[in-house]
């Protein structure tokens, strides 16, 4: 029985724990690397509530340490991706009829988990297998996370209070049906709250998921899904299948259930998901939602009245924090003639203090790019840069991946705006910067919109207040997330609601009541206390013949 229209408890962010030397949680998270280096976990499919083991085992490493193995899993073929599938729509009706305080309490409890008792299993394993120091792997794998599954329960409540005007006689109800068939979430590997929040978000709103995580993001992903099940998310209701994403893919973009994806991860694979959909349309029985949030090529935009110190520290936090891989990161840099001297050598002298190294000495500020075929990308850039003639290695320049794949932070100059690390997202290490001439400022601003596809985050640097007026106008559309003297990362759940537009997504605004909509199909419910009687219309009853005369 559930007879009353319950208020949450109040929600509110996941406060930041700071790992100083001598603080009890630096202790607890060294033991629990130590331990997690320790074992080597056996992870299975989660179907249905079911563990499946396959004979396609693949490795989970440490990037900082590639010969480190750290969890071996199976991988997903086709049969285990039609039982997915099969557990996910078995398990709907249940879920979606279950009272959504109940929903909200699973999610809630879930996100106390996380930031109690399975804080440091959560973050060693996001340090140890997608390779962050510290302080990122607390602000995305507790922080962002516990955010995450708390905030969507106060948006989920706040949706369902959304209701129409009823005339006399009538009462009009929104009712927020879960969407019909199942919805499929493909999840990057940079972000842990990311992966968790993609099959959250449709779970809360009362949809069935599989769930393909990136697969060098298994370990934490596994733990993701403990965790919901120690919450008490029935069976079936996320169905975990790592695997070969055109394995997966192809029997879920396919099948006539699909209800939604919810995507997040590079432009080119959304595109190409979105064009084997448009190709199925026919198949499916409704029209797919498509939520996708993809690259950017994310910009810092110097005005000439800006202060210099605090454009060097969003330059170097901006840019080199995790390795460069958010797709958030600053990689390209506007940098007015009057102030170029004094922000390179700012840059330069800050980006030589930083270490790149192990995650378990936590000295560094950087540690190791995500696998090999990220290590080979960016350290392209690099060396074509060191040849060419349009562009020159500030500071950095050096790449190692015989150990792990390490690269130092870099930073290149140019001569010319449409030059490749320009334009070009990179998802590592490397900002590049272009100076302007003051008295070209306008054909500089213009520059931002017009040189790469992607409209994700960026940032703005003056004091002038009219300046900051004007910059915000003229690049009303570069940036779904646009800042005023700060960096362009770190956008914090119930903040600052978070996605871009162009070829960067969808812009559903993940952390924000706008991407729970998406998992939603309204319907319309009018009950009329007092239904009509009679046939015509209240014009008919003339008063006399000689009216219609
Ligand atoms: N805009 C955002 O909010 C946001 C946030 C995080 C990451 N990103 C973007 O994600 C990218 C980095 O993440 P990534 O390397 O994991 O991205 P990715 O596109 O390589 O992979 C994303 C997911 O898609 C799967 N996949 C790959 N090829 C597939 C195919 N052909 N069919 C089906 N699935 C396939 C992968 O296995 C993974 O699970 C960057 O481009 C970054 O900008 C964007
Ligand atoms: N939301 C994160 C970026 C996520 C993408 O990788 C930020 O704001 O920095």
């Amino acid at each position: 029985m559930s007879n009353s229209i319950f208020q949450l408890p109040e929600i509110d962010n996941e406060p930041v724990k700071q790992y100083a030397p001598g603080s009890p949680e630096r202790r607890q998270l060294r033991a629990e690397l130590a331990r997690q280096l320790e074992i080597v976990p056996d992870i299975p499919l989660i179907i249905g509530g079911k563990e499946i083991r396959t004979d396609d085992q693949k490795k989970v490493v440490c990037p900082h340490d590639h010969a480190k193995t750290l969890a071996v899993f199976s991988n997903a073929g086709k049969q285990e991706v039609d039982m997915a599938i099969k557990a996910a729509l078995d398990a709907k009706k249940q879920w979606e009829t279950t009272p959504w305080q109940d929903r909200a309490a699973i999610f809630l409890k879930a996100a106390d988990l996380i930031s109690q008792k399975y804080t440091y299993l959560l973050n060693a394993a996001t340090m140890l297998g997608q390779s962050k120091n510290p302080f990122q792997a607390e602000i995305d794998a507790t922080c962002e996370l516990a955010d995450f599954f708390r905030f969507n329960a106060k948006y989920m409540a706040g949706i369902y209070a959304g209701q129409p005007a009823s005339e006399k006689g009538v009462w009009n109800r929104l009712e927020y049906r879960a969407l019909e068939g199942f919805v499929f979430a493909l999840t990057p590997f940079n972000f842990t709250a990311i992966a968790g929040n993609l099959c959250g978000a449709p779970a809360i709103m009362g949809n069935t998921v599989v769930w393909k995580p990136a697969s060098t993001a298994v370990l934490s992903g596994y733990y993701i899904m403990q965790i919901l099940a120690e919450a008490g998310l029935p069976d079936g209701v996320i169905n975990f299948v790592p695997g070969k994403g055109s394995v997966v893919g192809e029997s879920v973009l396919h099948h006539p259930e699909l209800a939604g994806i919810h995507f997040t991860g590079s432009t080119n694979v959304f595109k190409t998901v979105w064009k084997t959909m448009g190709n199925n349309i026919d198949t499916y029985k409704s029209y797919p939602r498509m939520v996708g949030e993809t690259g950017g090529k994310d910009y810092i935009f110097v005005h000439p009245s800006a202060r210099v110190a605090p454009v060097v520290t969003a330059a170097v936090r901006g840019a080199f924090e995790y390795q460069g891989q958010k797709c958030s990161a600053a990689s390209r840099m506007y940098v007015p003639a009057s102030l170029w001297d004094e922000v390179t050598t700012g840059i330069k002298s800050a980006v030589e203090q930083i270490t790149v190294g192990n995650v378990t000495e936590f000295r560094h500020f950087m540690n190791a790019l995500i696998d090999e075929a990220a290590f080979d990308n960016a350290a392209g850039y690099i060396e074509r840069a060191k040849t060419s003639d349009v562009a020159e290695i500030l500071v950095g320049g050096n790449a190692d991946k015989s150990k792990g794949y390490f690269i130092d932070p870099t930073v290149i100059v140019t001569t010319d705006p449409h030059y490749e690390s320009m334009t070009r997202e990179i998802f590592g290490p490397v900002l590049t910067l272009f100076k302007y001439e003051d008295t070209a400022i306008d054909d500089a601003v213009a520059l931002v919109g017009n040189t790469s596809p992607y409209a994700l985050t960026g940032a703005v640097f003056a004091t002038d207040r009219q300046a900051i007026h004007d910059l915000t106008n003229a690049l009303v559309h570069t940036a779904g997330n646009f800042y005023i003297n700060d960096k362009p990362t770190g956008a914090v759940v119930g903040h600052q609601p978070f996605g871009g537009a162009r070829a960067s997504g969808t812009n559903d605004k993940a952390g924000s009541m706008l991407n729970l909509l998406r998992w939603t199909s309204v319907r319309t419910i009018k009950e009329n206390f007092v239904p009509p009687e009679e046939i015509a219309y209240p014009f008919m009853g003339v008063d006399s013949m000689d009216e219609d005369a």
